[in-house]
């Protein structure tokens, strides 16, 4: 019997917690915590992403400022407006979507963001953090994961973990915090000559490749735990990275998609723009 992470309803609960302390917050301090996104292109993730964010948001009493630049921006521009929410007293987390379009330089914006509203936790600063034993800021996704692990009481520590994809946003950080929980921790990318073997070794095995299928029945050991990060589109649908239909028939636990990371990064985010207001 396979049992499905239920990211939806986890991240309900989580959201309920975030609810109770911005409310908190109002009625203690006056307080509102606010969460910036920079936007720059169309890239289709991104844009699901921000939907979702903006409204979960608003229904947990957090304020949204959204900055959305054209695909032609210069870096000139991001970076005027990264700096304007750095020095903004009422913005307590900014968040600057990737990818970047290809004329801006992803480490200069990323560097620009004030490592203290660095509510992704992508400036170097706060990775070194994470890479160093000590999470602080931590990336929503890899959080988010982390959060759905322990809501269903899965053991991490002495676990062998394979995570496919070495992404900032996803596979880095995840890596990180999965070593800092004391598992056994391989990380396979594009030069990996044996990520089927890695994989069939593996108790967790995370995908976020970004290739619809790419993880089949073949790579799971049975009873392993599956998560799936992966947001593809195929014509009009969203599908993950593993193939949902033969692994959910041999994995012990599974994240499906859509309901299951996705609604988990956006609690993580909530919560965490939470911690910051917090610390205002
Ligand atoms: N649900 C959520 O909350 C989120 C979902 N996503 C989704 O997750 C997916 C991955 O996103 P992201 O991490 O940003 O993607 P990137 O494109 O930045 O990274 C993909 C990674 O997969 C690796 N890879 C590519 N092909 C293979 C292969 N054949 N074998 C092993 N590894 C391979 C790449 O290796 P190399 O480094 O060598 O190129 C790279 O490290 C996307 O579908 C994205 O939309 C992303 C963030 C959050
Ligand atoms: N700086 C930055 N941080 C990110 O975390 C980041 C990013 N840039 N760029 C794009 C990717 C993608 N990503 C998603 C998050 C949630 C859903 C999500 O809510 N998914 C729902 C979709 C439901 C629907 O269909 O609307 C689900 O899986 O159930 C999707 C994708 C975050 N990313």
């Amino acid at each position: 019997m396979t049992t499905i992470l239920d990211g939806k309803a986890s991240a309900k609960a989580w959201r309920a917690e975030t609810k109770t302390r911005v409310a908190q917050l109002a009625t203690e301090r006056q307080i509102v915590p606010t969460l910036a996104v920079v936007l720059v292109g169309e890239d289709p993730a991104s844009q699901i992403y921000v939907r979702n964010k903006i409204k979960m948001a608003k229904q947990v009493g957090i304020k949204s400022i959204n900055k959305t630049l054209p695909t032609t921006a210069t870096q000139e521009e991001v970076l005027a407006i990264v700096a304007e929410l750095n020095h903004d007293p009422e913005v307590d987390g900014i968040l600057v979507q990737l990818p970047l379009p290809e004329q801006i330089n992803e480490e200069a914006v990323l560097l620009a963001v004030d490592p203290k509203k660095d509510v992704d936790g992508f400036h170097p600063m706060n990775l070194g953090k994470l890479w160093g034993g000590q999470p602080e800021l931590v990336p929503a996704t890899a959080a988010g994961i982390m959060r759905l692990l322990a809501d269903y009481h899965i053991q991490v520590e002495g676990k062998n973990v394979l995570i496919i994809g070495r992404s900032l946003i996803v596979g880095r950080p995840l890596a990180g915090l999965f070593l800092a929980a004391d598992a056994t921790v391989t990380i396979a990318h594009s030069h990996t000559k044996n990520t089927l073997e890695l994989a069939r070794q593996a108790d967790i095995v995370v995908a976020a490749i970004g290739q619809a299928n790419f993880v089949t029945a073949d790579f799971i050991k049975p009873g392993a735990v599956v998560i799936d990060v992966g947001t593809n589109r195929i014509d009009g649908h969203l599908v993950g990275d593993v193939e949902y239909a033969t692994v959910s028939q041999k994995a012990g636990f599974i994240t499906p998609v859509p309901g299951g990371v996705g609604p988990m990064t956006i609690a993580a985010l909530l919560s965490q723009t939470t911690d910051l207001a917090e610390k205002r």
